[in-house]
């Protein structure tokens, strides 16, 4: 192997401290694979035999990262248990060698610190990391479906105590280096500039003394096995609330750490060795990995290709809304851009910053932001209730009422106020691009700009495109929408574009569920065992009955009758019921509602003279939903509303939370076989009606045995 090929380099410095830079060639980021294990294993030999060495700093060659895990393409190609438990064993081994090592060693962190990366920094003896919001510091292998297989599940507990680094484990969280300071994860926060100093400095100090520090409720229960007893049912007993016994990786991870208290340390890593290789061969590990590798391959896409995007330096968004706060919430702190509000009421304007406002405060009261950066991100909001101060903007994104004939008259406006070359991108969830631009006199400069509520979590963002808009409109909001924090996806225009088309007919099942006397808790707790964050009914109530009574109608007209909503609209609207937003729906809320308790409102059967009594097998209230969704997206992959099967993965998940661990509605068909599938809608066809029958698209990939993915 040539010098450049080296991902380790050692340097000794004139102080006899040694320094180890890890730069893996050729990549933007510092991964672990299985074949630097012996390069390290050599580099640890020579430091072993130099008896002047005082110390070792181990830092990263890349300029914004530490080390971001182990490679999740190495674990990927693992065709057995066995290569998967090899490579953890070797991990191990490495890691055991510098833990071993006389010297103090240092870990001088910049950048991401993930999985494997933090793992290599608990091995060290001493660990520093940079103040940077680069930095980030946490074990996510969850979100792939895998525990930290490089001795993180023994390491860990050992450092912080157990409560603690279950949390780390079983939510993946990644947390900044103040946070890993006041844990005890790290043992110094420094500026970037001095890290290499301070770390040198330490390794002179010397190793340090340690001493799991618990507080009360910790040395209760973590120090007995009793104790201990109780922590881990407890913690399985929330998981299991949780994952529904839908994703192994939780309960692997409690077992595993759990024998460790137990039965000690080397026990612990045999068992984390073989429960990594176990999970890694799992449906539900490829399906997640198979999200992170879809999502980095989004980011790096232009929303045309060849198609270099604008930069967007000033925003505007219409409407103060729930929505438009959120968007000029993301606008400001996530993509830097100053953004001006319009709406007609000054009051608008004023809610619309409150938004921010009371985001940005949590934060710093959570002491996670300073205060005068919360006041530099609130100055980039600002407002108006006339068309003042928008002349330059680069995108104008309104979020105005559903009415089309407003819609063309903010068109309007915007011609009139705005420049040449200003996009106008719409939030509409519902009406299509290609009538809100039927007026513009630059329609090429109109495009649909879909969020979902709320604008500051939601991850999605659809992107619409109606036959005229031009390309540069389309490259220049997608990167918008991606520097905001979304994943953007690309829909061709038509009645619910991608997500609220497939949606429509699942929520229309679960309504029909309920009319056929099926209780609503019982339907929505099938679909929520089936995997999904909140059951359909929950979702009408959250999204507004009336906002679903309103979709409904456009898109039977639009796609068909197979869109027909059961007839229970009008009455809940007749009886004002709304949902959650005026506290009277399918559910309890306010005052009626016991604290900590979701409850139905029985009323609401009497209202639509029902008497429900549970008669269907949870798996079959899910099926007959579930199916509906899967048509139709298969649907809008064939007509082109979608580009891929994977932006329609990607588009389920991030934007109704379709079950991260089936991969998405197209993996899932794939894993359901297609045929399968097509046989399984037949028969739902026969007994419950049209809106079952199988798409052309899904007969014919299932008389030719085609698969989705390959
Ligand atoms: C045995 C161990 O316990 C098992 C493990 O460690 S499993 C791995 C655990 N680590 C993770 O899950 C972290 C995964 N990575 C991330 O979340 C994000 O990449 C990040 C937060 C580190 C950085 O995000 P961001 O700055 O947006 O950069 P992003 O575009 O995602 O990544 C940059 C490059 O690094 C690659 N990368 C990042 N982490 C990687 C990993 N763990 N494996 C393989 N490639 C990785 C990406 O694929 C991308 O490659 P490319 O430039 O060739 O497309």
């Amino acid at each position: 192997m040539s010098q450049q090929e080296k991902t380790f380099s050692l340097e000794i410095r004139e102080d006899n401290i040694g320094v180890l830079t890890m730069d893996v060639p050729g990549e933007t980021m510092n991964t672990l694979r299985a074949e630097f294990a012996d390069e390290i294993s050599a580099l640890i030999k020579d430091i072993k035999a130099n008896a002047d060495l005082q110390g070792l700093v181990i830092i990263s060659g890349k300029k914004d990262s530490f080390v971001a895990g182990a490679d999740i393409t190495m674990i990927d190609a693992c065709e057995t248990a066995a290569d998967a438990e090899k490579l953890s064993l070797e991990g191990h081994r490495v890691m055991g060698e510098l833990e071993a090592l006389n010297i103090p060693v240092v870990a001088a962190i910049h950048g991401p610190c993930l999985g494997g990366g933090l793992e290599l920094a608990l091995a060290c003896h001493i660990r520093v990391c940079t103040e940077s919001t680069k930095t980030v510091l946490g074990v996510p292998e969850v979100m792939l479906g895998l525990l930290p297989g490089s001795g993180g599940t023994q390491r860990l507990p050992r450092l912080i105590g157990v409560a603690k680094s279950l949390d780390l484990m079983l939510t993946g969280k990644q947390i900044r280096g103040k946070q890993a300071l006041k844990m005890g994860l790290v043992d110094d926060v420094v500026p970037e500039t001095v890290l290499l100093e301070v770390a040198v400095k330490l390794a002179k100090k010397g190793k340090i003394q340690r001493k799991l520090k618990l507080d009360l409720v910790g040395k209760l229960l973590e120090t007995n096995k009793l104790g201990r007893n109780i922590m881990f049912d407890q913690a399985k007993k929330q998981t299991l609330s949780k994952t529904r016994g839908n994703y192994p990786a939780p309960e692997a991870i409690l077992e595993v750490v759990k024998l460790g208290q137990e039965k000690g340390f080397e026990a612990g890593l045999k068992l984390e060795a073989k429960r990594f290789s176990e999970l890694a061969m799992t449906s539900e590990s490829a399906a997640l990995r198979g999200i992170f590798f879809a999502t980095t391959a989004m980011k790096k896409e232009d929303g045309v290709k060849g198609v270099k995007p604008k930069k967007v330096k000033k925003a505007v968004v219409l409407g103060g809304g729930l929505m438009g706060g959120g968007i000029a919430n993301v606008t400001a702190t996530k993509a830097k851009v100053p953004v001006r509000i319009k709406d007609i009421a000054p009051q608008g304007l004023l809610n619309a910053q409150k938004y921010t406002y009371d985001i940005l405060n949590k934060k710093v009261k959570r002491r996670f932001m300073s205060k005068s950066e919360m006041q530099s991100q609130l100055a980039m909001i600002t407002g108006t209730t006339e068309y003042t101060g928008v002349k330059n903007a680069d995108i104008v994104i309104e979020a105005v009422f559903e009415d089309l004939k407003l819609k063309h008259q903010m068109v309007a406006d915007i011609e009139a106020n705005c420049n040449e070359n200003t996009i106008f991108a719409s939030n509409t969830s519902s009406l299509p691009i290609t009538q809100i631009a039927s007026e513009a006199k630059r329609p090429e400069n109109v495009i649909g700009l879909h969020y979902f509520s709320p604008v500051d979590k939601m991850p999605l963002a659809e992107v619409i495109v109606h036959p005229g808009t031009s390309d540069q409109t389309i490259s220049t909001t997608v990167e918008f929408a991606r520097k905001q924090g979304k994943t953007p996806i690309v829909v061709k225009d038509g009645a619910g574009f991608y997500v609220n088309r497939i949606l429509a007919p699942y929520m229309n099942e679960a309504a029909r569920l309920v009319l056929e006397q099926e209780p609503i808790d019982v339907v929505d707790k099938a679909l929520v065992d089936f995997g999904f964050p909140v059951g359909p009914v929950t979702l009408l109530d959250e999204v507004g009955i009336d906002v679903g009574a309103k979709i409904g109608p456009i898109l039977t007209k639009e796609l068909g009758s197979r869109f027909e909503a059961p007839a229970v609209f009008d009455k809940l609207l007749a009886d004002d019921r709304k949902g959650r937003k005026n506290e009277k729906g399918f559910y309890l809320y306010g005052k009626k509602a016991k604290k900590g308790k979701k409850q139905v409102d029985e009323s609401i059967y009497k209202l639509l003279n029902l008497k429900p009594e549970a008669k269907m097998a949870p798996k079959a209230i899910a099926e007959r939903a579930v199916l509906l969704m899967l048509n139709e997206a298969a649907r809008c992959l064939d007509e082109g509303i979608l580009r891929s099967a994977r932006d329609g993965d990607i588009g389920a998940i991030f934007g109704i939370g379709f079950p991260p661990f089936l991969g998405g509605p197209f993996h899932y068909m794939d894993s359901i076989g297609i045929a399968e599938l097509v046989d399984k809608l037949e028969r739902h066809q026969e007994k419950y009606g049209e809106r079952f029958a199988p798409c052309e698209s899904l007969k014919a990939m299932a008389k030719e045995g085609k698969k989705f993915y390959n």
